[in-house]
């Protein structure tokens, strides 16, 4: 049996539909990941897809990134699907910078945008990908 994977989830505000949609679209292949998701995402993905494993921390504003940043760091995550809103001022944009940064430290596999995600999905459920 595979060990299960632990997989970030995250939306800005303007980019959640586009992450449910694309949740919905990949239900079979993420029914079996453990899904960790910032507080309104995460909201969003159990409304939308109520049998999904999804585990909330608190909304990105309020620390949410700097959470599952700390996860990256303590290698506590085996993916990060964040779909990123390229056009709108953040409050909170140091912390959405300092989340990729320590993916990028840790090396772990991330994606910003729909097509992107499917691939990087796609590549961890093959052999060895995870
Ligand atoms: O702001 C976010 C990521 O930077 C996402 O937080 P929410 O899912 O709580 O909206």
């Amino acid at each position: 049996m595979t060990r299960q994977l632990t997989i970030g989830l995250v939306a800005h505000d303007a980019r959640k539909d586009g992450l449910v949609d694309w949740a919905k679209t990949h239900a079979a292949l993420l029914a079996p990941a453990r899904i960790i998701s910032t507080g309104t995402t995460g909201g969003r993905l159990l409304e939308a897809l109520p049998d999904l494993d999804v585990t909330r921390v608190k909304s990105g504003p309020l620390g949410g990134d700097q959470q599952i940043g700390a996860m990256i760091a303590e290698d506590r995550m085996d993916a990060l699907i964040f779909f990123v809103d390229p056009l709108s001022p953040m409050p909170h944009d140091v912390d959405v910078k300092a989340l990729m940064r320590l993916g990028i430290v840790y090396d772990l596999p991330m994606a910003f945008s729909a097509r992107a995600a499917t691939i990087l999905l796609k590549g961890l459920e093959a052999p060895g990908g995870g």
